[in-house]
């Protein structure tokens, strides 16, 4: 497991360009499964989840060809569906939360799919009930083995349905989507997920032929045509990564301008940063983030304490709130932090109040903080990061910090950030990989 060892206190200034979302990306690759044609994929980020996914395709037998950077050609014309009865699979499939969306477009093109207990963040439990129940509503049988944890689907033949999600789940409408565009006749999901990725993913399924509308809402009619064509699809910039930028540029004080945003599909993110009291400025496609040496956190109208917390969308992501946290430690202000969604993703602020900041957890899903407004800096440390988010959190509090630290488990924030130190680097910050 490498480390990353960081020299905090050195103020940054410059550009970064966010990489192509990690979960779009992860959503767009399970579709190429779809067709016996070439897909192009652009904007591709070349980090760990990905790359271990496109691993799982070369071992279904997809062509996976790099043509140049972020850039790649699948080919899904012959897939040798046995490869997912191989301890292997098993193995790789285990390691990523993103593997799950094989499921759907396996059984839609070839009748079955096989899935171990996913991977992803260990942040709570992470239930995939919500897919199973919308594929046995297309007409799948389904197996669960308690056992060995393997989920499996099957059917013959695939046939629209109406159904109500039991919860807005982003894999689960990715899964859902894909097995209903090859189904026979209409499928209607309500309370589908609409993150930017779901859109993005029906989006491309459209260029391939697919029927789909009400994209972008939580009603989504889904017409069953009989095959799929191949297609381009450009990924958009990672919203999360673009968050993460905000908030150590605010918490090192720093003047950074963060390049071709996307600004249209950030929904609430810069404002939310914006009632913490940082100046997020638009211009053109990009966002400049400036004069932060104190930002004050707003308290709602009454006068009572802000509490920022995620919601699916258009809601504020959950992925971007333990940067909000750290954030939020050297605002002048206090500020609540409720994660709804999961309930172990705020365990790592005994490290943040091990490097001086103050923080009271108030259970496993709400943590207040009170901001310093920089009158004490953080001190470096010796910590882990426990999960991908946490992870660029605590690297961010540890490049604000007095003197040094070191992040171990590190192979945490490679699973969604490309070269992380590297970028950093290059604006100012002391980052080693050892
Ligand atoms: C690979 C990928 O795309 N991962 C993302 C995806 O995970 P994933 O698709 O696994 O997450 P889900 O949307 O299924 O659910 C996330 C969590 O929120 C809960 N939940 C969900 C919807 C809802 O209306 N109410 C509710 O409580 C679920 O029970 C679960 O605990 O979406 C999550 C929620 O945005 C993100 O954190 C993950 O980064
Ligand atoms: C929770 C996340 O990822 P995953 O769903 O892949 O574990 C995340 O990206 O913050």
């Amino acid at each position: 497991m490498a480390t990353f060892l960081v020299e905090g206190g050195n103020p940054l200034k410059g550009t970064l360009n966010p990489q192509g979302a990690k979960n779009e990306a992860l959503e767009v690759i399970c579709a190429t499964l779809l067709t016996n044609e070439d897909v192009i994929i652009e904007n591709i980020p070349e980090i760990s989840d990905v790359l271990q996914l496109m691993e799982i395709f070369k071992g279904l037998g997809v062509e996976v060809e790099r043509l140049r950077k972020g850039v790649y050609r699948f080919n899904a014309g012959s897939v040798d569906v046995d490869y997912l009865k191989t301890e292997l699979y098993a193995k790789q499939a285990a390691s990523l939360r993103g593997s799950v969306m094989i499921i759907g477009p396996l059984l839609a093109r070839f009748g079955q799919g096989f899935i171990p207990q996913p991977g992803g963040d260990k942040i709570g439990r992470r239930r995939i009930d919500t897919h199973f129940t919308g594929l046995q509503k297309l007409g799948a049988s389904f197996l669960f083995d308690a056992q060995n944890h393997w989920y499996s689907v099957k059917a013959s033949k695939l046939r629209g349905a109406y159904m109500l999600l039991d919860e807005a789940s982003v894999t689960g409408t990715a899964n859902i989507v894909m097995a209903a565009v090859l189904a026979e006749g209409v499928t209607t999901i309500y309370n589908a997920a609409c993150e930017p990725y779901v859109q993005q993913l029906c989006k491309m399924l459209v260029s391939m032929g697919a029927r789909i509308s009400g994209i972008g809402s939580n009603l989504l009619s889904v017409e069953g045509v009989s095959s799929l064509k191949g297609c381009s699809h450009r990924i958009l910039p990672d919203m999360i990564e673009v968050g993460s930028f905000i908030g150590l540029a605010a918490m090192t004080a720093s003047e950074i301008t963060i390049k071709d945003v996307g600004i249209e599909h950030l929904g609430i993110i810069p404002e939310s940063f914006r009632r913490l009291g940082i100046k997020v400025e638009q211009q053109a496609d990009d966002l400049v983030v400036k004069d932060t040496e104190h930002y004050e956190i707003e308290n709602y109208i009454d006068g009572s304490i802000m509490t920022i917390s995620d919601a699916p969308w258009p809601g504020l992501t959950p992925d971007l709130l333990s940067v909000f946290l750290v954030v939020a430690t050297q605002a002048k202000g206090s500020v609540l932090i409720h994660q709804k969604m999961f309930e172990s993703r705020l365990f790592f602020v005994d490290k943040l109040i091990d490097m001086g900041a103050q923080i009271i957890l108030c259970d496993p899903h709400r943590a207040t903080v009170i901001g310093l407004n920089r009158e004490h800096v953080l001190r470096g440390t010796k910590m882990t990061s426990p999960d991908i988010r946490a992870g660029i959190a605590l690297l961010i509090a540890a490049l604000s910090a007095k003197g040094k630290s070191a992040i171990d488990n590190i192979d945490q924030i490679d699973r969604g950030y490309e070269n992380i130190e590297t970028r950093l680097n290059q604006i100012g910050a002391k980052i080693t990989r050892i």
